[in-house]
């Protein structure tokens, strides 16, 4: 690991992006949206309190660079448990800048919240974020995803969108692997 700027970076982060542990807003997002996203009713069930949660050390998972050909996303990175995780626990949340514009062109943008006038606000790791940004969907790797995209708020109110184990315990070593959605992939395929 390593120390930079107060913030210690995992081991395998890529030099290329800068890690973070906390939301960066860009410019396109306002005050009150800042505050609809910061200041809410903690969630009851999925609150940072309850015992399955795990804090912003990220302890439960590591990065790792796919050396297998046979995987999908060979000679990229992946995120692997580095110990058992419970099903149902708290794994991590997905941290990046926080944006109101589009991110049409982006791999590493994720829906956080639409608001009543329809604007919708994302959370887009591209060049900014957290160990979260390396999760790979199942597609072509297992049969269905161990972990999933949740969203709740912390016991101070922050919105978060928290990467949650499935139903089944997560043995160490397995990959970590949610569903982008259908549309994810449509939007890619019909790009190509
Ligand atoms: C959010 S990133 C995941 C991390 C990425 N593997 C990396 O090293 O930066 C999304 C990208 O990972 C790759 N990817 C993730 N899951 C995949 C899958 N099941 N099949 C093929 N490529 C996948 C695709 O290139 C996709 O655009």
């Amino acid at each position: 690991m390593k120390a930079h700027k107060n913030v210690v970076e995992p081991s395998h982060w890529p030099k290329y992006l800068r890690y973070t542990q906390s939301y960066i807003y860009h410019s396109s997002v306002s005050l009150e949206v800042k505050k609809t996203i910061n200041e809410g009713p903690k969630s009851p069930q999925r609150s940072s309190s309850s015992q399955n949660h795990n804090s912003q050390k990220n302890n439960h998972v590591v990065i790792r660079h796919i050396t297998e050909p046979s995987h999908p996303a060979y000679n990229q990175f992946g995120l692997f448990a580095s110990k058992k995780i419970p099903a149902k626990a708290h794994i991590l949340d997905y941290i990046g800048e926080i944006h109101a514009d589009e991110r049409l062109t982006s791999d590493y943008d994720l829906s956080l919240l639409r608001l009543k006038n329809g604007e919708s606000i994302g959370i887009d790791a591209s060049t900014t974020g957290n160990e979260a940004r390396f999760i790979n969907d199942y597609r072509g790797i297992k049969l269905k995803p161990n972990a999933a995209f949740i969203d709740y708020r912390t016991d101070s109110g922050e919105l978060k969108m928290g990467i949650w184990a499935a139903n089944e315990d997560i043995k160490k070593g397995d990959e970590l692997l949610v569903s982008y959605g259908k549309a994810w992939w449509k939007a890619r395929t019909e790009l190509q």
